[in-house]
């Protein structure tokens, strides 16, 4: 559904995206990780059409994406960062926003509002200002938010690294099943491998801005890689090793 050839990006001069070849297919959740500085949060801003690459194809559904992103499109993509950024009124409001300004019906919208509001387990939260919220909660409703506009793609970077060990098990959990039970398509960022293996079926590592391998991440991480991949994976084997 989503296919990026050949990203080149440059923004200030520095090649931080060298030729990077990415394609998204429906209904999969593919992580991407790599080494601090590696070109993971850019690669995300320019398959969400945040920014737009220095050179290389971008195409959706089979259009291809030069220049200004229809509306009809941004429309279809979600992103949820590690900061929650909420707007300053209540929890429904913030879930609410995006679909009023689609102009959603207001009882189609308390609909969905309520469904996700359920799903992520912060109902009794509706009427609490979003600014009252712990880190777990607001992350929920940014993820509520994501999740009731129906995306087609799904981009989230770094969700749980604010969160502590206890709130982020309880959240994998919940967006697990989330995943699971929806046909979502998602790209998620992760410092944590756990993370990865746990919510992701396909892999993407990067590293200096290239893609340096890429599959299943039980087979990336037991089988033979690259020197680069390596150092990023060896703490990965040795810790889950451990555990
Ligand atoms: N708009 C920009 N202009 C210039 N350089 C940028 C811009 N955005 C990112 N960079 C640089 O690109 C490099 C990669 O950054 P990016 O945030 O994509 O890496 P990352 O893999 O997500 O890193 P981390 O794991 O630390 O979050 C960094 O050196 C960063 O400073």
């Amino acid at each position: 559904m989503l296919n990026a050839q050949n990203i080149l990006w440059k923004p200030g001069g520095k090649p931080i995206l060298q030729g990077v070849t990415f394609r998204l297919k429906n209904g999969e959740i593919v992580g991407l990780v790599g080494p601090n500085g590696s070109g993971k949060s850019s690669l995300l801003k320019i398959l969400a059409f945040l920014e737009s690459p220095t050179q290389g194809i971008l195409t959706f559904h089979g259009q291809s994406i030069t220049g200004k992103v229809p509306l009809s499109i941004r429309r279809k993509i979600a992103v949820v960062f590690q900061e929650p950024l909420l707007l300053n009124t209540t929890v429904f409001e913030n879930v609410a926003a995006g679909l009023k300004i689609r102009g959603v019906p207001k009882p189609e919208t308390q609909l969905r509002v309520e469904n996700w509001l359920t799903r992520f387990g912060i109902s009794h939260l509706a009427k609490q200002h979003a600014h009252s919220l712990s880190g777990g909660e607001a992350q929920r409703v940014s993820l509520a938010r994501a999740f009731v506009l129906e995306p087609s793609v799904l981009f989230m970077d770094e969700p749980f690294s604010a969160l502590d060990v206890s709130t982020k098990e309880s959240l994998l959990e919940d967006l697990s099943l989330i995943l699971k039970t929806t046909s979502v398509t998602a790209v998620l960022i992760s410092h944590d491998f756990r993370d990865i293996l746990r919510l992701t079926q396909r892999t993407v590592i990067l590293v200096d801005g290239k893609i340096a391998a890429e599959g299943n991440p039980y087979q990336l991480l037991h089988s033979a890689q690259p020197d680069s991949v390596q150092q990023f994976l060896s703490p990965w084997r040795i810790s889950l090793m451990r555990s």
